[in-house]
């Protein structure tokens, strides 16, 4: 079929900063942008208030070193390298540990209102990977207080347009229930963003000279996930499709535990704060199974008794920690071994015990959400029994390539935040590293969209030709078909099927093969998909545009899954399974074929691109012989010498 014409009404819209996503990343990113006294319409595909962000249970990770005065910016940062197994953008990461207290004593100044210690400091609590407790947090319910705040914010910088203006969207507008899908460009400039309203289909035409990323993940694509119905990848997908480039797209974080029973809840998450405050993992024989699965790289800092591991909750300071505190990808790893060597609970997990570890207050008091969600929705009393827990698809570290400083992308003027930008995390993201680097990277990403606004001499313009383009890809599922029509919710279920069963926590080569060739299988299918009903609330319609970049970001994680033949952080592969120093320095890099690809074609390229090297200032945070688990003979030699020079300098 091709696609005619259409002759649409197109609402038209103009700001300066146009930020797609309401979640921490993109409401932060708004603030700031607002702030620079720029005009900023935020949009965000669910309700205003119900993004992803609003689920994060654990905390945000900052080394406020309130808990323990040992935490600095420089203790985060080796944590975040090492659970990131060294594959972080540095900077990224650096910028990230030495900014996150000052983003998390801000949210104290809009509003949020943290748990707190014995003497009135913001609490923090420990978590998985992190050397000292670093999660401030309001219980189990961090995420929500984050969101609050944030909106609490922008609230009142809308009032402050009222009094000045007249207006409250005078320069800061929030359009809800509204999906980007596709980004416009003048030249290598992005000049605006095409969407539609999801309540009437209302087409949308925003002209805007910076556009900030802030969509979230990807989790959807897969058939267990702790993630919510929005997170389709499609950010990844605009960028991709507008000539942006995405990084390292085979780190996948496997939570290591989700609900597995009842089927309809599974995958929903179970906070790392459970661990944390006590909990720990057996399995079916009742074993501690987390001491067998401890990684040489990490056997210094982990305790070898149960007795040690215990004594660590309270003398922290002369014991080691417990395994079932390593990163995720380690316990997940483990949890999978222990199921399929026969260990597994009934339906294909193992269990979490709280119970025999603190008392039903303790539990009730700092796990009320965890307490509640098990009663309510498996009948399970967490203060009595143990859980039954597994691996669930839970936070993408691949993403779009950004520029560490102003997060932009190779855009111009588009940038990117939060969960949808790649590198910070490097192959596995430690538990509260998300909600802090939302902070940071969306008050970057909106300071310098606004900056980058400041220096134009001119705005790019919005080209009809692409309204137009836009226009028939977002009608096409409503369109008739002269093939046979494909139904958009069997689809999703196949490409989930897919990529759980073969791009899932354990890979290997023919298996990703097999799914690159299926998911090509897809891709005609996808493009036949077509909707009965018209265009006001029509799920259907919005599922059928979301699969395009379903399948787009699939590709893209297949083919890098494929490629980076070792095993490390977030990508296991059972063909490969040691962690290769040489692949430290490889980062994988997709790409479309076109700057101006149109949906229908989900074909991506794969290159090798080197990782930055890490200056000698920063690896002089490690130990030598930690280096030498993850660098090359070469690069230590390099490294330690610049390190030495170093030091003669001063
Ligand atoms: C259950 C759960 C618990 C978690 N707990 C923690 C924790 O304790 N600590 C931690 O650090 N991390 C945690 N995480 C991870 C963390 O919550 C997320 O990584 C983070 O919230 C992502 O924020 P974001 O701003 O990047 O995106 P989100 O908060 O997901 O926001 C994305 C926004 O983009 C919008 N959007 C998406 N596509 C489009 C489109 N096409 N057009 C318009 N709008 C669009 C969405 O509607 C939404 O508004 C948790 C995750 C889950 C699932």
């Amino acid at each position: 079929m091709t696609d005619q014409p259409h002759t649409e009404e197109i609402t038209r819209l103009s700001c300066d900063v146009l930020v797609i996503g309401a979640g921490g990343a993109g409401l932060r990113a708004a603030i700031e942008a607002r702030l620079a006294g720029k005009k900023t319409i935020v949009i965000s595909k669910s309700l205003f208030g119900k993004a992803h962000t609003v689920m994060a249970e654990g905390g945000a990770a900052a080394a406020l070193g309130n808990v323990n005065s040992r935490d600095s910016w420089k203790v985060h940062f080796r944590d975040t390298m090492r659970g990131g197994k060294f594959m972080n953008n540095y900077r990224m990461a650096q910028l990230h540990a030495q900014e996150a207290a000052q983003r998390v004593w801000e949210l104290e100044t809009y509003g949020a209102l943290f748990d707190r210690t014995a003497d009135g400091k913001i609490s923090q609590r420990n978590f998985g990977g992190h050397e000292y407790p670093r999660l401030a947090h309001v219980g189990d319910r961090t995420g929500l207080e984050m969101i609050r705040t944030l909106q609490q914010k922008i609230v009142s910088l809308q009032q402050e347009d009222q009094r000045e203006h007249g207006d409250y969207d005078a320069r800061l507008r929030i359009l809800d229930e509204t999906t980007i899908t596709r980004l416009l460009k003048d030249g290598n400039r992005v000049s605006g963003a095409f969407g539609y309203k999801r309540s009437n289909g209302e087409l949308l035409a925003i002209e805007a000279p910076a556009v900030v990323l802030a969509t979230g993940g990807i989790g959807k694509s897969f058939k267990v996930t702790s993630n919510s119905w929005e997170y389709t990848g499609d950010g990844h997908a605009l960028a991709l499709r507008a000539g942006a480039t995405l990084l390292n797209m085979e780190f996948i974080q496997f939570h290591p535990t989700g609900m597995v029973w009842p089927p309809s809840v599974r995958g929903i998450l179970v906070t790392e704060s459970v661990r944390g405050d006590g909990g720990v993992l057996r399995n079916s024989e009742g074993d501690r199974f987390m001491f067998n699965y401890i990684p040489d790289v990490f056997r210094a800092q982990y305790a070898e008794t149960e007795d040690e591991g215990d004594r660590w909750y309270t003398d922290p300071d002369n014991n080691r920690r417990p395994p079932e505190l390593l990163p995720r990808d380690e316990v997940a790893r483990a949890i999978n071994a222990e199921v399929k060597a026969g260990r597994g609970t009934e339906h294909g997990g193992v269990f979490l015990d709280i119970a025999s570890r603190r008392d039903a207050d303790y539990i009730t008091k700092q796990l009320p959400s965890m307490y509640h969600q098990f009663k309510e929705l498996a009948d399970v009393d967490i203060t009595a029994e143990a859980m039954e827990v597994g691996p669930t698809c839970h936070y993408i570290m691949g993403g779009i390539e950004v520029a560490a400083e102003d997060a932009q992308t190779k855009v111009t003027g588009l940038y990117a935040a939060g969960e949808v930008a790649g590198g910070m995390h490097g192959s596995n993201r430690l538990g509260g590293n998300s909600l802090s680097d939302l902070l940071v990277f969306g008050k970057r990403a909106g300071e310098h969209a606004a900056a980058y606004v400041d220096g134009l001499e001119e705005r790019p313009k919005l080209a009809e030709s692409q309204i137009e383009v836009a226009t028939s890809e977002a009608l096409r599922p409503l369109q008739p078909t002269s093939g046979k029509a494909e139904n958009p919710f069997g689809l999703q279920s196949e490409m989930q099927d897919i990529n759980h069963s073969l791009v899932g926590i354990i890979r290997r080569a023919e298996e990703l093969e097999e799914a690159i060739d299926k998911l090509r299988g897809l891709a005609d299918r996808i493009n036949n998909v077509r909707v009965p009903g018209g265009r006001a609330y029509n799920p259907g319609w919005h599922l059928a545009l979301d699969l395009y970049n379903m399948l787009l970001v699939s590709n893209c994680t297949a083919l890098a899954a494929l490629e980076r033949s070792e095993s490390r952080g977030g990508h296991t592969r059972e063909d490969a399974p040691k962690m290769d120093a040489k692949w430290r320095k490889i980062n994988l890099v997709c790409a479309t074929a076109d700057k101006d690809t149109p949906i229908t074609d989900s074909r991506v390229s794969l290159k090798r691109q080197p990782v930055p090297t890490i200056p000698a200032e920063l690896l002089e945070l490690f130990e030598p012989d930690e280096l030498a688990k993850y660098l090359t003979e070469e690069e230590l030699h390099l490294g330690l010498a610049a390190a030495t020079d170093a030091e003669d300098g001063e």
